[in-house]
């Protein structure tokens, strides 16, 4: 059963994307197949429910093509008090009324955590760190001080990172503590589900006695005026309790459309704090924190000097994708069983660069670098050898190389016309100085910030 699971994992994993896979799909494990019907083995009923309303027919389509037909899902909870069936192009049978213990409820509600999401693996730098220092004290625990934490920021900036951080450290310092932890959409889902099922009050018990209260996007509850009421009451009992309320979101509390005026001023009256863009130096951060862990994963690969900053340089959109390319070239590098050079970072992730391309000219470039070492602008282009212009000359052709998606024969005609080889010999040249020379480096890194400035 492991054997055609671990290929229906890797398949599925493709389907729905790695941080869906992550969170849903990863915690199942397949324990049988008899007569069409495969048993899925699940962490929690909360879990199950999801998965059955949202992934069984991309499993059914799997395990179907892997092991012959499948027709119908029964997914098994670790309690194994229920079972749940789904058949193929049939809606998902309505849960049975539950009598579960608070505990178990508990369990089937909370989102589960992903293992990546620590505070270890955070990289901390100016953008983030007074959200990071704000979650830390939070995961800390002692007196609440802010209620809510109200962490907000652009799309892929570590908010859920963040947030499983928080809850996986408090139940590791009080394992007592009841940590709750979902997104907004999984609470309108359960409240939905308790009006349909008549257990509204349970949900609302259950909710009130929890010590921490995480909702990962809130904005998803805005227009949704029934959810918002009950998100309102359960948040303001739990604030007069004193419990600890975490909250994240895409924007500010004030930003947030349809979303009644009371619960956004409720949302302001703890501590909101932003994750801003990531800067260059957080953003190479990051990178070799993720080298580190695939260099584990991908043991022997080789990774040329200068390909971190340049993606740090040229990937500038959001972590997630930042992080999402490293792994391709990793996945890449290993299949082809080469170095991570710079050509073939520009080759192996030519898609997401032009996406990312901050539309430097080659001509800005030149005039930068010109004005920087004092050339004349007309040096660049000309044939000039002596090293003071030369060397300028070199640097202007790395830059060009690395901040723009130009080929090298293009770059070359720039150049007054010369020849790919020697914009090649130039770019090399610089990338050997740079590692050596810390003066030069710098100075590169200065002229890269005034060009994207
Ligand atoms: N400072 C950081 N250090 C390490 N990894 C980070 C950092 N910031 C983000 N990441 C990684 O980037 C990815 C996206 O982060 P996350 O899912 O937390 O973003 P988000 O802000 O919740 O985005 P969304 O708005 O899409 O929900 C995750 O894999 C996360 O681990």
């Amino acid at each position: 059963m492991d054997k055609i699971w671990g290929q229906a994992r890797e398949e599925l994993q493709k389907i729905v994307g790695a941080d869906s896979f992550a969170t849903w799909i990863e915690p199942l494990r397949l324990t049988g197949v008899s007569e069409g019907t495969a048993v899925i083995a699940c962490p929690t009923r909360f879990l199950s429910d999801w998965v059955s309303r949202h992934y069984s027919d991309e499993i059914l389509k799997v395990l179907d093509r892997i092991e012959g037909p499948v027709h119908r899902l029964s997914f098994e909870t670790r309690s194994q008090t229920s079972r749940q069936v789904t058949a193929a192009n049939s809606e998902p049978k309505r849960p049975a009324p539950r009598v579960a213990t608070a505990a178990a409820a508990e369990e089937e509600l909370t989102a589960p955590l992903d293992q990546r999401f620590t505070f270890d693996n955070f990289v901390v730098g100016k953008p983030n760190e007074l959200a990071h220092a704000a979650a830390r004290r939070v995961a800390e625990g002692g007196p609440v001080t802010f209620n809510p934490l109200f962490l907000y920021g652009g799309v892929g900036l570590g908010k859920t990172h963040l947030m499983h951080a928080i809850a996986r450290e408090i139940q590791a310092r009080q394992p007592e503590a009841k940590v709750l932890y979902l997104s907004a959409e999984q609470f309108m889902y359960r409240f939905v589900q308790a009006l349909r099922d008549r257990t509204v009050m349970d949900f609302k018990e259950l909710f009130r006695t929890v010590s921490v209260l995480m909702v990962d996007d809130v904005q998803f509850i805005a227009g949704k005026d029934s959810t918002q009421e009950e998100f309102f009451h359960t948040f303001n009992t739990l604030v007069d309790q004193g419990k600890q309320i975490v909250i994240s979101a895409d924007r500010a509390p004030g930003e947030i459309k349809d979303m009644e005026e009371r619960i956004k001023s409720r949302l302001q009256c703890g501590l909101v704090v932003d994750l801003h863009p990531t800067d260059y130096e957080l953003r190479l951060g990051i990178l070799q924190s993720k080298t580190d862990s695939f260099r584990l994963q991908y043991p022997g690969l080789q990774l040329a000097p200068g390909v971190l900053e340049f993606l740090a340089h040229r990937i500038t959109s959001n972590v997630r994708v930042l992080e999402g390319a490293l792994q391709r070239l990793f996945a890449f590098a290993s299949l082809m069983g080469r170095e991570i050079t710079l050509d073939m970072t520009q080759e192996c992730l030519a898609d997401i660069l032009r996406a990312n391309d901050r539309k430097v000219s080659i001509e800005e470039i030149q005039r930068k670098v010109a004005e920087h070492y004092n050339i004349r602008l007309a040096d660049m282009i000309g044939p000039k050898r002596v090293r003071t212009v030369a060397r300028p000359r070199q640097i202007a052709m790395y830059l060009a190389k690395q901040m723009t998606s130009r080929s090298l024969p293009e770059i070359g005609r720039r150049f007054g016309g010369r020849d790919h080889t020697t914009i090649m010999h130039g770019v090399r040249k610089i990338e050997e100085l740079r590692s050596a020379d810390r003066s030069l480096a710098e100075d590169i890194d200065l002229l890269r910030r005034l060009l994207e400035a």
